[in-house]
Order: C-alpha cells, then sequence, then structure tokens
C-alpha cells in the first residue's frame, strides 16, 4: 500500500480510508463476509448489525446457485437464503437498510451471473444507490469483460479481483493492476471454508508478489477462523476477510458480535 495512491471512484477512497484507519490503530483491517438473507431475510439485519460493529469493511454475499469457489458451509449458505427469497434486487435493498445506519464500508461479493440476470446497468444503478463501496467479482477475469469493471467505475464503485498460490507473476500483476479497492489474496488453492491446522504457509510469498505490483491494500482470506489464524494473516496482509466461521457461528446460535471483536483483536500488527 503506497502513499501516493489515488483512488479513483469516491468508493475506493472510501474502502482506502477504512484501511488506513486500521492501520493507524496497528491493525490490518478485519472484513467480515456475511451471506446475505442468512440465516433468513428477517434475521440477517441484525447478524449484520453484529458483524459492521466490529468491522472496518463488511463482505455481503449475493446468494447463488452455482458458487464455484464457495465450500459446502458457504453453499448451504446460500441454499438457504434463495429458499427464504433473497434475491439479488432483494440483497441490495438489505444493505441499503445497512447502510442507513452505518458509516462502515460495504462491499458486495457476486459471481457475474447474477449481474447479467438483473443487468449490468440496472445492477449497478441499484448497487449505487444502496450505497455499494465495491464489487468482489471472484470469476470475472480482468482481462475479458470490461464492461462489468468500468459500469462500476462509472456508478461510483471500486473492484476487486482474485489471485491465488497458483497465479503466474504475469496474472498476479493484471489482476493487482486492475484492481481498484483492494486485492484479495486466496490463501489457500482451493475453495472457501475453515480447515485443520494452518494452511496459511503460502501466503507470505504470494503477497511480497502481489504488493510488487499492487498500488491498493491486499487484504487475504480462506480458512481464517479465529482471533489465531487472523494474527497470523494480520502480520503479512493490509486486511483479513472471514466467512466461514462466522456463518457456522450463526448456525450454532453462538454470539457473533463476540466472535467478531475476538478476531478484530487477533488482527493487531505486532
Ligand atoms: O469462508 P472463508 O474461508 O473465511 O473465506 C472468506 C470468504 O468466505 C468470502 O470472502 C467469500 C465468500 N464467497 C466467496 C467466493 C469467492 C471468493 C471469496 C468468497
Amino acid at each position: 500500500m503506497t502513499a501516493t495512491l489515488t483512488p479513483t471512484t469516491p468508493g475506493a477512497a472510501r474502502l482506502h480510508a477504512a484501511f488506513a484507519r486500521a492501520k493507524a490503530e496497528g491493525r490490518a483491517a478485519f472484513i467480515p463476509f456475511m451471506t446475505a438473507g442468512y440465516p433468513t431475510a428477517q434475521a440477517f439485519p441484525a447478524v449484520a448489525d453484529a458483524l459492521l460493529g466490529q468491522a472496518d469493511i463488511l463482505e455481503v454475499g449475493i446468494p447463488y446457485s452455482d458458487p464455484l469457489g464457495d465450500g459446502p458451509t458457504i453453499q448451504r449458505a446460500s441454499e438457504q437464503a434463495l429458499a427464504g427469497g433473497t434475491s439479488t434486487r432483494h440483497t441490495l435493498a438489505l444493505v441499503r437498510e445497512l447502510r442507513a445506519r452505518h458509516d462502515t464500508p460495504i462491499v458486495i461479493m457476486t459471481y457475474v451471473n447474477p449481474i447479467y440476470a438483473v443487468g449490468p446497468r440496472e445492477f449497478m444503478r441499484l448497487a449505487q444507490e444502496a450505497g455499494v463501496d465495491g464489487l468482489i467479482l471472484p470469476d470475472l477475469p480482468p482481462d475479458q469483460d470490461l464492461e462489468i469493471a468500468d459500469l462500476a467505475a462509472e456508478h461510483g464503485m471500486a473492484v476487486t479481483f482474485l489471485i491465488a498460490p497458483t497465479s503466474t507473476p504475469a496474472r498476479v500483476k493484471l489482476v493487482a493492476e486492475a484492481c481498484t479497492g483492494f486485492l484479495y489474496a486466496v490463501s489457500v488453492t482451493g475453495v472457501t471454508g475453515t480447515r485443520e491446522g494452518s494452511a496459511l504457509n503460502e501466503v507470505p510469498a504470494m503477497l511480497t508478489l502481489a504488493r510488487q505490483h499492487a498500488k491498493v491494500p491486499v487484504a487475504v482470506g480462506f480458512g481464517v477462523k479465529d482471533a489465531e489464524t487472523a494474527a497470523q494473516v494480520a502480520q503479512v496482509a493490509d486486511g483479513v476477510v472471514v466467512g466461514s466461521a462466522f456463518i457456522n457461528a450463526v448456525k450454532a446460535g453462538q454470539d457473533v458480535g463476540a466472535l467478531a471483536a475476538s478476531i478484530r483483536a487477533g488482527c493487531t500488527q505486532n
């Protein structure tokens, strides 16, 4: 993350400011994820409020029926949210409600299909109206569909693409240069979800490469589940993303706010 970074959109500026605030407090930014409409459309706002109470940035996932990058935990959350009627439009309406109560930046994680189902221009208009600051686009290769990224920028939003430990240096360069919000580095090759043991040993080398090209902050996700794993990632990353652990906590009826507070504390940089 460089000091001379010039944000390209209002959303990018708000995201960069959130990373800078966390950094000034000696932390990596804490970025919890929750599937929109989980566990139900009615109960989702209270879960999101609990996360927003601790988050530097909230990532909201649009439930989708064919989520290639998702492990079983998030797949089931998506299915449950879809069965409860949470559509793409409904997700954006839920975010709009959250933004009326919170100033914390919110990014939307979505596969491209739901964007095309609504229509890219209409999707962007609704997202901007809802106060969405950025889009995380896991299945959109930044060199193949410039329309989506251009439309997001036109509507004031930042875009984030993903790299993985298997990404070639040329790929890392391409993706890093295309990201305007932050770069999302996937800690492992595989799907989302908590894992046994530490699968985070490939992260430092990937981040060294990413930082050679990224002008934006670099967040790491996949497999972070508690304060301890967050602490490991926070030593090398600008932001820590945690998803499945919160879905599991909701499912188990645990205190999501307390788990979020403990993981946020784990994001302290030594
Ligand atoms: O669940 P995990 O392992 O904590 O990983 C975060 C992740 O869930 C969230 O960022 C996410 C949910 N669905 C995705 C699809 C692709 C990339 C990222 C995501």
